[in-house]
């Protein structure tokens, strides 16, 4: 077989820099037909420059790229399209006002294959594309409405009724649920044994263990190594070479928290959205962990505490008193409780502002002098000290949030919320999209907080999180509370346990 025929893309000597990153060093790989090749690396190391430069977002600084043996330059979307590479990126790229079928349908409606007259045949096309991705909506619904897991199926369904000869995935189990996920990992094989190119990304590393058969390890912006076949490492030899050297877990032993007061109770609390009424209390400086699938109603019970759903029935009391939170904004000025959106990119951060606008725009009632000014000197020592304490990873404190990598981004989230002085936080999904190594730190640091007084409820989807640093476990199904658990730190015993509460 001549190279022509084996290699449908080949990367060579890329390298990309912004300014005043080098996001990309010289980095090389080629990837076979019919392959599922998995890009590696912690957040930062440059996996989705290398896409964005694949898909024609923006061209590289240097080096060249061949589809099927010939040198190509991607100058636009609309040409990675023609040279058949589809893309699911990170960001969601869907268009509100355009129903299912036309966001299915969007690149021949945009490179004027069908202009919107034959609605019948998108409608059509749509229904297959969705079918393979085993979503059951209509192809004329709108979108709006849809949660962030079916929306990415959608991006997902179109990507794959492009024809596309590259398929490249940027995380896409990051914020769906493990029914999608497997479906997604299914099809995946499937578009494989159909002579499909798979470029995956992801942080869950088992997932790269089931389905790729290639790994390109990025750290840095460089390569490290060849390609490495999957089938000759573990998972334990590949966070190695993505961090660099050997990696612990950290473990957080049990704690008696018996004599501590209960901080936080909610008695029987339900609102017109989620009307099942359900209890729990969480102590001073224990973490709590809220377990569930995506879509279990965890996110919206933590609304209702935090003042943003109303709550009809039932009761709230913050150290023993009844409280009525009217707004986000009471929640934490006036009780010292803040929510961490897991949407950190859409509801987290002002991404085209800079590190210390986000962390100044909380800290308002810190930074303001008497007159009513703001003291960006004030802003400026605030916001370094958290750079410091939290260990972000940005060139100062004036880098745009949008260009920093989704741990460091997480970080700011966190500065944020401790910018209120907190005495409860809710930290919501804290580590999805983010690599093993943050991850830790991330543990680390909620460790730290509840070691300082400060009692945290975890929302995860990630047992193994929950497992790893919370004191209690509530699980969560179907907006419903359906079992309490101590959390006795062993991985085997506590899946058991919370599958059994899941399934009663
Ligand atoms: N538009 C940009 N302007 C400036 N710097 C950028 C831009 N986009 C990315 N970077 C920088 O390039 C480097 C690589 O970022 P990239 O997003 O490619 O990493 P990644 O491996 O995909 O990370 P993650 O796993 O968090 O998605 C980072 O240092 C990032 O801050």
């Amino acid at each position: 077989m001549s190279k022509k025929e084996e290699y449908i893309l080949e990367l060579e000597n890329i390298t990309k820099i912004f300014p005043g990153v080098k996001a990309l060093d010289d980095v090389s790989f080629k990837i076979k037909k019919g392959e599922v090749h998995a890009l590696v690396g912690e957040n930062g190391a440059g996996k989705s420059t290398l896409i964005n430069i694949i898909s024609g977002v923006f061209g590289p600084t240097q080096g060249s790229i061949k589809v099927d043996g010939k040198e190509e330059k991607i100058t636009n979307p609309s040409k990675a399209f023609e040279l058949g590479i589809g893309v699911v990126h990170q960001e969601r790229n869907l268009i509100d006002t355009f129903d299912i079928a036309e966001n299915i349908c969007f690149m021949d409606i945009s490179t004027g294959k069908n202009k919107m007259k034959d609605k019948k045949a998108m409608n059509q096309k749509a229904e297959r594309a969705m079918e393979r991705v085993g979503l059951d909506l209509k192809p004329w619904q709108g979108i709006e409405e849809l949660t962030s897991g079916k929306k990415q199926m959608l991006e997902i369904a179109r990507a794959m009724c492009m024809d596309s000869k590259v398929l490249l995935l940027d995380e896409p189990t990051a914020s769906i649920s493990l029914t999608e996920a497997d479906m997604l990992l299914k099809t995946v094989k499937q578009l494989k044994e159909e002579g499909v190119s798979i470029i995956y990304i992801s942080h869950k590393l088992e997932e790269i263990f089931e389905i790729a058969d290639s790994i390109t390890v990025i750290r840095d912006g460089k390569n490290i190594g060849e390609t490495l076949s999957a089938s000759s490492l573990n998972k334990d030899k590949l966070i190695e070479l993505m961090v660099g050297r050997k990696f612990v877990t950290e473990t957080y032993n049990n704690r008696d928290l018996s004599k501590e007061p209960v901080i936080l109770e909610a008695k029987d609390i339900s609102s017109k959205k989620n009307p099942i009424p359900k209890s729990f209390q969480l102590k001073k400086g224990e973490i709590l962990g809220w377990y569930g699938l995506v879509g279990a109603g965890r996110t919206e019970y933590a609304r209702e505490i935090i003042g943003i759903d109303p709550i009809t029935n039932g009761s709230l009391l913050i150290k023993g008193s009844e409280v009525s939170i009217k707004s986000y904004e009471e929640a934490f000025q006036r009780y010292k409780l803040c929510y961490i959106s897991e949407n950190r990119k859409e509801e987290g951060l002002f991404l085209q502002h800079n590190i210390t606008d986000n962390v100044g725009i909380i800290a308002l009632d810190q930074i303001c002098t008497k007159g009513g000014f703001i003291s960006y000197r004030k802003q400026n020592e605030i916001t370094e000290s958290y750079k410091e304490s939290l260990s972000i990873k940005a060139k100062d404190i004036f880098v745009e949030t949008a260009s920093l990598s989704g741990g460091n981004q997480q970080k700011i989230c966190i500065a944020k919320g401790l910018c209120v002085n907190p005495e409860i936080m809710i930290i919501d999904e804290p580590t999805v999209g983010i690599d093993v190594n943050t991850k830790g730190e991330i543990h680390k640091l909620i460790y730290e907080l509840s070691v300082q007084g400060i009692s945290v409820i975890v929302i995860s989807s990630d047992m193994g999180e929950l497992v790893g640093i919370a004191d209690r476990i509530i699980v969560f199904r179907d907006n419903e509370i359906k079992g309490e658990l101590e959390n006795s730190k062993d991985y085997e015993s506590m899946s058991t346990k919370v599958m059994g509460s899941i399934l009663l």
